[in-house]
Formats: structure tokens, sequence, C-alpha cells
């Protein structure tokens, strides 16, 4: 379990990123982590992988604190990053340095990934174009097995059958002992993908939600004129009409649109 308590962090003495964030994370779950632009999803998640140390508050990884940095907590924490250096080498010779450092690394498993992307491990990383390079950084995280796996944007950059294939690869490399963090803005890129939705704005965790659980309370729906319907809680005009949001009275389990969740979370209109 990854455990957050009174989290803050600062930059500068002046601006407060956080204000005392509470959060948990639970293993054999994929949670998405939305917020606008700069609301401090990166930083949240470079505090997880002790990249920078809390200002105030905590924050524990399976018992052991990120800013430690000690090999049992690095070991099983695989961060890919929104912006990463690969050094200029062979796949192949990358993969011999580095699997090293995680002892759950299942090099079959990178194989199978490589072979499905169709790229040789004999071309240089430079050699790669930008997609290609997410691609190996990505096969790379899952191959590593580790029991927290953190992702910042990973569709960038990729095309749109490398995205179906990504949401397979993560899907079959889930296990029940993992957690995995995903935070994108193509929030259609995690729809299937994701079991929790976490929503930041303004230094708070606004939603922290199971997917299931949301849509047992809601239901999401398109229709072509606006609904003039007082259990509508949130509604907003789309391209092809109108999206809306109400309290579902069935029994069923429907599809939960996380776009509109995220715009009625942060337009203040679901007293959830
Ligand atoms: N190294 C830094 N020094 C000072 N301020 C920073 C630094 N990095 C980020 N910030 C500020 O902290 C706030 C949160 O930034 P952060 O990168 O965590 O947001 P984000 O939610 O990941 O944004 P985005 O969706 O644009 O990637 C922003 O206001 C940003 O300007």
């Amino acid at each position: 379990m990854i455990n957050i308590q009174s989290l803050e962090y600062n930059y500068s003495k002046k601006i407060n990123i956080f204000k005392n964030i509470n959060l948990q994370f639970s293993s054999g779950k994929i949670y998405g982590l939305l917020g606008k632009n700069g609301v401090g999803k990166s930083t949240l998640i470079k505090n997880i992988t002790g990249m920078l140390f809390p200002t105030k508050g905590n924050c524990e990884v399976f018992g052991l604190t990120p800013g430690k940095r000690e090999v049992e907590f690095l070991q099983d924490l695989f961060f890919v990053p929104e912006e990463y250096y690969l050094p200029n080498l062979t796949i192949k010779e990358l993969i011999t340095i580095y699997k090293d450092f995680y002892p759950n690394f299942d090099e079959n498993q990178f194989d199978t990934y490589t072979k499905e992307f169709k790229i040789s491990k004999d071309k240089r990383v430079t050699e790669l174009s930008l997609g290609q390079k997410k691609k190996i950084l990505i096969g790379f995280a899952l191959s590593a097995n580790t029991k927290v796996l953190i992702m910042d944007e990973p569709t960038n950059g990729l095309d749109i059958p490398s995205k179906i294939t990504f949401r397979n690869m993560i899907k079959d490399a889930f296990k029940e002992d993992r957690i995995v963090i995903i935070t994108s803005h193509q929030v259609r890129d995690l729809d299937e993908l994701i079991d929790a939705i976490i929503i930041m704005h303004d230094g708070q965790i606004l939603l922290n939600q199971d997917k299931d659980a949301i849509a047992k309370k809601l239901q999401f729906e398109l229709s072509e004129n606006e609904k003039d319907d007082p259990t509508i809680l949130y509604q907003e005009k789309v391209s092809n009409g109108f999206a809306s949001i109400q309290k579902n009275t069935s029994d069923t389990l429907g599809y939960v649109d996380i776009e509109l969740l995220f715009n009625a979370v942060l337009a203040n209109k679901l007293k959830l």
C-alpha cells in the first residue's frame, strides 16, 4: 500500500502545492491520476518515488520511506516519467546493464514486447523514433515486474494502434500484488483500463473512487437534445449532442465517461 498522510510540498516558501493531502493506493488496482496542468500530479508522483521529499507529512510505500531511497524500495518501484533520457546504447546492451537493478525482471516478457512492437534489440536507442523509445521504456517498465509502477503521460507519442497495444500490455502484466498509477490528459486512453479515479484540484484530492462504485451511483448518458430534468446532476454540450450525468437508479453498472466526470467534479456540480 502507498500511504500518504498530511502531505505538503513547497518548491519555494511562498507556494504550497498541496493542502494537507491524505491518500491511499491499494494493491490490485490501476489508478488514473487526473488534474489540470500545474495542479501537482508530477510533484505528488515525485514524492512517492523519492525524487522529492515532503515538506510536511509522510509518504510510505509498502512501509518504506521513499526519500531514504533504500535498495528494497528502489528495486520494487518503476517510474516512467514524461520526459526521460536513455543512454546511447543498443536495446540489448540497455537490458544487460539495467535488468539487474530489478530482481523480478523477465527477459522473455521484454522479448515478447519488442517482437510485438517489431523493434530489433540490435537497434541503438538513438536510431529509434520518439514513439519507439517510449515503447521500449514501457516494455522495460512492465518487464521489471515491480510492486509499484507509475507512468506519467505514458500514451504521449504513441500512435493509435500502439495505444491499444499499450492498454492490453498493462492489462496482461497486471497482478493483484501491484499498484499501477497512470497520469494522463488523454483520458480516453485510460478508459477500460483503470479501476479507480483520483482527481486533484487546487492542492486537494476532490475525488478518489473505484470506477465500479461510481458506475453504481451514477449514470452517464448521451442524448440528442438538452435534457430539462431536475434529476440531472451535470450536463454539457458535446460534438454529437448532450452528455449528462444523473443518479443511477438501476442495478446495472454502466459506462463511466471519465472526461465528463472530470468536468463535472471540477464544476462542483456533483455532490459525491
Ligand atoms: N522545479 C520546480 N520549481 C518550482 N516550481 C515548480 C517546479 N516544478 C513544478 N513547479 C510548480 O509546481 C506546480 C505543480 O507542478 P506539477 O509539474 O507537479 O504539475 P502537473 O499537475 O504535473 O502538471 P502537468 O499536467 O502540466 O504536467 C506548478 O505550479 C509548477 O509551476
